[in-house]
């Protein structure tokens, strides 16, 4: 670990004591004292006069290594050897690791549980991060520890963005430089399955809950997709959720990118084609009021679909792929270098004569 000069070690003592001062109140999160931001306060004096006659004798700048060579003595403790000063600086400085790109992320295990120790450490630890050229800081709080979040706040720390158990912040340091810190996760993703049975039928559902225009209509079974799941088998879970079919998943055949769909968040909107595996509904009564199947000419036929370009383009896309005038995307599991870790690509082979991998044709799998 680096050492610290001197002269941080001043505010450090300074800005510390003066946040203690400024809790007479036991801690309650955001209401904070005016005096949070003060470094003139009451009890600084001391610590101030003290360190600057220390200055004089050693210099601005001078490293805490030094200082305890000589056996420094400051605020009664006794600064005599690296391993106190080593100590002393572990409480000053919260623990955390390198990022690839000049910045850090702090060791959220290693959170003092302590808001003040929290507020003095974070303050050391931005001086720190300063002097040191770093970039951005990634702070991660735990729900158990959401009376850090108002203090980190103060410090000029920004919400990027919250799960039920954390919320994360961040701080870009270097004031000459515009931030670079990627942008929270700005999609939700959704699927619908296009399910047809043997029958030529199309699996559709009633929405319990739906905006005015939609209700009473038969639609395609739709859903969100869940964190770490793939869009084929969240299409697959999905209609069986809403319809107790099962299917096999065949093709993604089309998907839509809409903005400002929940929350200023866009929309990425995979439509699939299934095949469906049973006939049987059983419908879920949390989201569903009704399902059935439904002959595909009847479903052309509904005045949603058909007086909606959206809906209408997608349809004529589904039936395009079973006249197999169109190809769909299917899904391969890849293991890149770049990351190491298996994905799926969507892609498909037109003519199914592709040297490399013939089984990757898609424009057979059958429907039905
Ligand atoms: N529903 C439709 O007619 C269409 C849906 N889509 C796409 O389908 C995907 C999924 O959308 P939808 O199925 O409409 O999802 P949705 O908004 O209906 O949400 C799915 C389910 O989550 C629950 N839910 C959602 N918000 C809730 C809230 N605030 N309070 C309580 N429960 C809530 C409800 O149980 C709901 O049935 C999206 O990507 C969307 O763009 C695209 C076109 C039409």
């Amino acid at each position: 670990m680096d050492s610290i000069s001197l002269s941080e070690v001043t505010v450090i003592r300074r800005t510390h004591l003066g946040f203690m001062h400024s809790f007479k109140q036991p801690f309650s999160g955001v209401t904070r004292s005016p005096k949070f931001c003060s470094s003139k306060v009451e009890g600084s004096n001391a610590i101030s006069s003290s360190v600057s006659s220390t200055k004089s004798q050693f210099g601005k700048g001078e490293s805490l290594a030094r200082i305890a060579d000589s056996g420094y003595k400051m605020n009664g403790v006794n600064l005599k050897n690296r391993t106190l000063i080593s100590s002393v600086k572990e409480r000053l400085l919260l623990d955390v690791y390198d990022d690839e790109y000049g910045g850090v992320v702090v060791d959220h295990g290693k959170l003092p549980s302590n808001p003040y120790e929290f507020s003095s450490m974070l303050r050391n630890s931005l001086l720190n991060w300063r002097r040191k050229g770093k970039k951005g800081v990634w702070l991660k709080l735990p729900v158990e520890q959401s009376e850090l979040v108002p203090i980190a706040v103060k410090e000029g720390f920004e919400y990027h963005h919250a799960e039920k158990g954390y919320v994360m912040l961040t701080y870009w340091i270097p004031e000459e430089e515009p931030c670079m810190l990627p942008a929270n996760a700005s999609h939700q993703v959704g699927v619908g399955g296009f399910v047809l049975n043997q029958h030529k039928e199309v699996l559709v559902v009633q929405e319990k809950y739906s905006t005015s225009l939609n209700t009473g209509q038969w639609k395609l079974p739709t859903g969100f997709i869940n964190e770490s799941e793939e869009i084929f088998s969240g299409a697959v879970r999905e209609v069986k959720e809403e319809t107790g079919v099962d299917t096999e998943f065949l093709e993604v055949i089309a998907f839509r990118h809409a903005h400002n769909v929940a929350f200023e968040k866009s929309d990425l909107f995979f439509i699939c084609m299934l095949k469906a595996l049973s006939d049987k509904i059983i419908i879920d009564n949390l989201e569903i009021k009704a399902a059935k199947w439904m002959p595909l000419v009847e479903f052309v036929e509904q005045p949603m679909i058909k007086g909606d370009k959206m809906f209408k383009r997608v349809t004529e896309i589904c039936e395009a792929r079973l006249r197999q005038r169109y190809c769909g995307l299917s899904p391969h599991r890849l293991v890149s270098t770049f990351d190491g870790r298996p994905s799926s690509l969507y892609y498909n082979v037109v003519d199914g004569n592709d040297d490399d991998d013939p089984s990757h044709s898609t424009c057979t799998a059958d429907f039905y």
